[in-house]
Formats: structure tokens, sequence, C-alpha cells
């Protein structure tokens, strides 16, 4: 299928949010000033900022964000002038006082992220979303662990609670562009509000997967600067400008401005480059939440394993996201099952 080129691409930029899993939550106001004011320029439609795991992610489970999420919500929101400032939020994480919060500090979009079997648990943060103004999103994550019809109804599940747009996110970077097809074909010819796609690097497909969610009919496409992101990161925003606009496609970004922005802005404060190695392609393959990695490191180190081993055994017992307590239990009994043997 090709694009329609006519048709408007909303690039939503996550490295602020998504990446924040990549930087261990230790953005300053500094530099979420000088990314939220970059990304402004550049032309982004929405700008999401929140810890890794959205509102009030920042805890023992998930990790401690440097800087309170709420103070970098307010700097964004000082630079922000013409994208809209988005934020995450998990429910049971996050709650809707959260929420309040996040709205009086300036955020004007939620994406309300769920298991994909679990979009029930979202209702009432969507209402309250758009109670307080915002635009409310539905995000279904580990979108590869149910088939397209399954997520079909549960995409259904936000129309209902009033989302104005649904997004899919591969958050195990698991798909290919035949699982991306199958999903965002049956999602754009059946709902009756637009759809968004969230790619992860993991299998090295995210662009390819990102341009084939577009080309299915995805009105909303998940990039990051650089791909800064949870394993091996998101869809990298400056190639999908290139990309997008060397085959015609209208997305309102300013391609050059946006590789000033990665090169200049983003890499210099990346912990560590962003590239597929060994435990992130492990991701991919065995079909784990990307922001496991780095907790797996750690139990890695603390167990002395190899993080794949780690890895494929939380792909086995099909973890899901708010399970990281669990990654040093499994490592436990894999280092107890080493030693025995
Ligand atoms: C909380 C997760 O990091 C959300 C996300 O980006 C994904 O599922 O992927
Ligand atoms: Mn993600």
């Amino acid at each position: 299928m090709s694009l329609d080129k006519n048709r408007k691409i909303h690039i939503v930029d996550t490295t602020l949010r998504d990446g924040s899993h990549a930087v261990s939550h230790s953005y300053t106001v500094e530099q979420v000033t000088a990314i939220a004011s970059g990304l402004d320029k550049v032309g982004v439609d929405i700008i999401e900022l929140s810890h890794g795991d959205g509102l009030a992610g920042s805890s023992i489970n998930y990790g401690f964000s440097a800087t309170p999420e709420m103070e970098l919500i307010r700097a964004a929101s000082q630079v922000v002038r013409r994208a809209r400032l988005g934020v995450l939020l998990l429910p049971g994480v996050g709650t809707i006082e959260d929420l309040k919060e996040a709205r009086a500090n300036g955020a004007q979009v939620v994406r309300v992220a769920t298991h994909v079997t679990e979009a029930d648990i979202a209702i009432q943060h969507l209402k309250a979303a758009r109670e307080l103004g915002m635009m409310p999103v539905g995000f279904l994550m580990m979108a590869h662990m149910a088939p397209p019809k399954k997520i079909l109804e549960q995409a259904q599940i936000f129309v209902d609670a009033g989302a104005e747009y649904v997004n899919i996110a591969d958050s195990a970077g698991y798909m290919t562009p035949d699982d991306v097809r199958a999903r965002i074909s049956l999602l754009v010819e059946k709902l009756p509000i637009p759809v968004g796609f969230h790619a992860h690097n993991n299998l090295g497909l995210a662009v390819a997967n990102a341009l084939t969610a577009a080309e299915c009919g995805a009105d909303y496409i998940d990039v990051t600067c650089r791909g800064l992101g949870a394993g091996a990161g998101n869809a990298q925003a400056e190639v999908v400008a290139g990309v997008f606009q060397r085959l015609g496609y209208s997305t309102g970004l300013d391609f050059y401005s946006y590789m000033d922005l990665a090169e200049n802005v983003v890499e210099p404060i990346m912990q560590r480059p962003q590239i597929i190695k060994s435990a992130p392609l492990m991701l991919g393959y065995a079909g784990v939440y990307s922001s496991f990695l780095l907790h797996t490191y750690r139990a890695a180190e603390k167990f002395h394993l190899n993080p794949r081993d780690i890895l494929v055994e939380l792909g086995r017992r099909g973890m899901v996201g708010g399970q990281e307590d669990m990654i040093i239990d499994v490592a436990h009994a894999l280092s107890l099952a080493k030693t025995e043997c």
C-alpha cells in the first residue's frame, strides 16, 4: 500500500519520555529546556515528557528521577509554543491526581498506557483527561502479544472512553513489518478515530515498521532523537524525517534542524551509543519489554550472569511491564540453578 501524500503524518517525539529510560531518568531542567525548545522549532506535533514509565514512575521499582518530573514539565511548557506537550500515564503507577498536577504545569495531551489486553483500566483516566481539557489518547503496550482482532476489541474500549486516537506500541521491538501491517490495517479500517504507532529498534526494524504503519494509514508516528529510548531505542527521528521527506510525505518537519538537534543537543547527553548490542537484540528476539534492559544489566552484574540468559527466561515466562521487580527473582533463580549444575 502506498501513502496518500496529502495526508498529514503527525510526529510524536518521545525523546523526553522513552529516552528517559536510556539515561536512567537523569534529565535536568537545562537538558529538557534545550530539547523541548529544539523539538518545538523542528515542527513536531506532540512532545512527550515524563518519567520513562509515565507520571509518578520515579520509584524503587522503576528507578528514581534525578529531577521531579513536574519541574521538567513546567520548564518545557515555558519554551514550547507550537507543539502540544504530552505526558504518559500508566494507571496504577500514575493517578488522576498526578494528571491534574501535570495539567496545571502545562501538559495538554495524555497517553494512557495499558498492557495490550487491559484497556479497561484506562477508562476513568481517559475521561478525566477530557474533563481537564486535555487530549486523551489510548496506548496499548506489548502489542505483539495479542492478535489483531483482540487489539481491535481493546482499542474500541479506548474509543468508547473518549480517546482521540489509539496508539499501539511494539514495546519489545519484536514485530516485523508484516506484524505491523496486520494490526494497523485492521485498526485503521475499523476504528472511527486515528491510529498511531510506537516502534522499538531491537531487531533493527523501527524505521521500517514506522514507515509501514504510516503506509497502512497510521496518522501518528512516534520517534526519538538519535533513537534514544528503552532497549535498542525507538524509530530514529531524524531518519524518519529524512525518509518521509524523500518519499514526499507531509510531516511539517524541518529535516536539517532535526539532524542538528539530535547531533548537537541529544547526542552529548547520551550515556551509551544507541546500538543493537546482544542484550537489546535478545529483547526483540524473545519479545521482552524494552525498558527491562537496564534492570536486567544490573541483575546480571549482581548474579554474575549473561544478560541474554535472563532475557530469554523473562520472555519464556511472558513477563510484562510492571513486573520489573521479578527480574531480580528470575536472575536469582537462574544463578541458583547454575550453582546446582
Ligand atoms: C512505559 C513504557 O515504556 C511505554 C512504552 O514506551 C512502550 O511500551 O514501549
Ligand atoms: Mn517505548
